[in-house]
């Protein structure tokens, strides 16, 4: 079975004062009934990880270079997050497939990376609204999943982001059938290529414009296991709310 969880992508925000949005999460949830995922920018990844210790909230990164050091200027190794204290990686975020020309191929390989160095990568996928409006919504995601995901993987090792490119920070969410559509999909996939224990036990999240308002009718889908929530995850009382629908799913 899949573990719940509720992920927040910092992005490019935050500075040691966004710290203490953590600590009113962890005051609010000292005990939260699913898995809670923070990923700051690198510059906080260490100072977050001290701050949550080996308390519920887990921390992780939103990109890692597929190789293990050496001369790649401005990128951070798999190895570099675990010793960060970081234990999930965000890749193939679509910010990043379109700002940095990422490839399902090295998506792969930085996830080979990830789950080499004992992270969970957390592979994201999504469609454009011209490529929905086109009808290639599940081709397209299909692709994603088959070259982006390394053999190998397992429950503990992969999580899933089925994030809409059209979704994500305009306040749009896709319908709860179109959700429902791409997530029992992307379940299938799974199954097919990697069994139905591994295709069961991945963690299949939703992102794009989640919020408190309507994250319990998202959650309420059969296959969607949590989310990757970017905005409402940089104030505590937004993601605590978006926890609590989750707890309560
Ligand atoms: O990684 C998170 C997603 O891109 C969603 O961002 P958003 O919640 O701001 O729409």
């Amino acid at each position: 079975m899949a573990q719940k969880l509720a992920a927040g992508n910092w992005k490019m925000n935050g500075t040691e004062a966004s710290l203490a949005e953590i600590d009113a999460m962890i005051a609010a949830y000292p005990d939260p009934g699913c898995g809670v995922l923070i990923c700051p920018p690198a510059t906080l990844l260490d100072r977050l990880s001290k701050r949550v210790g080996s308390g519920p909230i887990a921390t992780g990164a939103q990109d890692c270079h597929a190789n293990a050091s050496g001369a790649h200027t401005g990128d951070i190794s798999a190895e570099m997050i675990k010793d960060a204290g970081g234990a999930y990686v965000i890749l193939g975020h679509s910010e990043r497939r379109t700002d940095h020309g990422e490839t399902n191929e090295q998506v792969n390989a930085k996830a080979v990376a990830a789950t080499g160095a004992g992270l969970v990568a957390v592979v994201c996928v999504g469609e454009t609204l011209e490529q929905r409006d086109a009808g290639e919504t599940l081709d397209l995601v299909g692709a994603q999943l088959a070259g982006s995901i390394p053999d190998g993987i397992s429950g503990e090792t992969l999580v899933v982001a089925y994030e809409p490119v059209w979704a994500i920070g305009t306040g749009r969410i896709p319908t709860i059938e179109q959700i429902t559509e791409v997530h029992d999909f992307m379940r299938a996939k799974l199954t097919e290529r990697f069994g139905a224990e591994v295709g069961g036990a991945v963690s299949l999240l939703y992102g794009g414009s989640v919020k408190p308002s309507n994250a319990a009718e998202i959650f309420a889908v059969e296959n969607v296991d949590g989310a990757l929530v970017g905005g409402a995850s940089l104030k505590a009382a937004d993601f605590g709310a978006i926890i609590d629908a989750l707890q309560k799913s």
